[in-house]
């Protein structure tokens, strides 16, 4: 089990994260839904190890991961999929994949098993991520995050500027990753619809702090949208 532990951190003199409490199941898809300017990045940065805890602790399986770096965090399993679909515009899809697939020991392995779950980049593999759409360029970040083997997945908005229709096709990728290959999913979401669908639990920050969590069933929905009114 992945937990935080009355996490607190920002940057500079700003606290931005102010003691969270948050348990990220063993499967399933955890959802951290919040406006613009709750929080939510700065967590899921917490959580990767690029922004310092200032208080309070992270454990994984009973191990403190606290005070480790974002390098042995990614090495423990976490994957980070950051906001904007990025990737290097420059080089083509291929060697997007390649890039990461060379660096992380058993990535090149992993190469066609993960190309295999995203078809719709295997037509692109020689075309320059630059020249991607975002929801192509989505599935990219996301199937570079997947070669290096994570057993935690960290989504920073995935579904942020990316067209509805396909906004449908990653959630479902997403949904199928914590299904069947049993990767635990940790995403952050503005959208409710979208968050709520794909998730198993949710979690609602307002200013940094946790309003409302439970299970992501029926009655969250409105009792997510009602917390995110306040
Ligand atoms: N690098 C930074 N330096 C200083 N303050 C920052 C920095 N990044 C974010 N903040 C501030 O921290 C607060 C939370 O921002 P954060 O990006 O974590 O929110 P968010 O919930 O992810 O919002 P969004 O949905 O817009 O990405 C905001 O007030 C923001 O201005």
């Amino acid at each position: 089990m992945f937990a935080l532990e009355g996490v607190r951190s920002g940057y500079g003199r700003t606290e931005v994260v102010h003691g969270i409490d948050l348990t990220i199941a063993d499967d399933g898809v955890t959802t951290v839904l919040g406006h613009n300017g709750a929080g939510k990045t700065t967590l899921l940065k917490t959580v990767m190890g690029l922004l310092p805890v200032r208080s309070g602790r992270i454990t994984w399986d009973g191990k403190d991961i606290t005070r480790m770096s974002a390098h042995q965090r990614v090495r423990e399993g976490l994957a980070w999929v950051p906001q904007g679909q990025q990737s290097f515009g420059t080089l083509t899809t291929r060697e997007n994949l390649l890039v990461v697939a060379e660096a992380h020991p058993g990535g090149r392995g992993r190469l066609e098993e993960v190309v295999a779950m995203f078809p719709a980049l295997e037509p692109l593999m020689d075309r320059r991520a630059g020249l991607l759409s975002g929801g192509q360029r989505q599935q990219l970040s996301i199937a570079r995050a997947l070669l290096t083997g994570p057993r935690l997945l960290v989504l920073d908005e995935p579904s942020e500027g990316i067209q509805p229709s396909v906004v449908q096709e990653i959630e479902e990728k997403i949904v199928g990753l914590a299904s069947r290959s049993g990767t635990q999913v940790l995403l952050a979401e503005q959208k409710v619809g979208f968050a709520l669908d794909a998730a198993d639990q949710y979690t609602v920050l307002a200013t940094g702090r946790v309003v409302r969590s439970g299970r992501a069933d029926e009655a969250a929905v409105d009792a997510a949208r009602e917390a995110l009114a306040v």
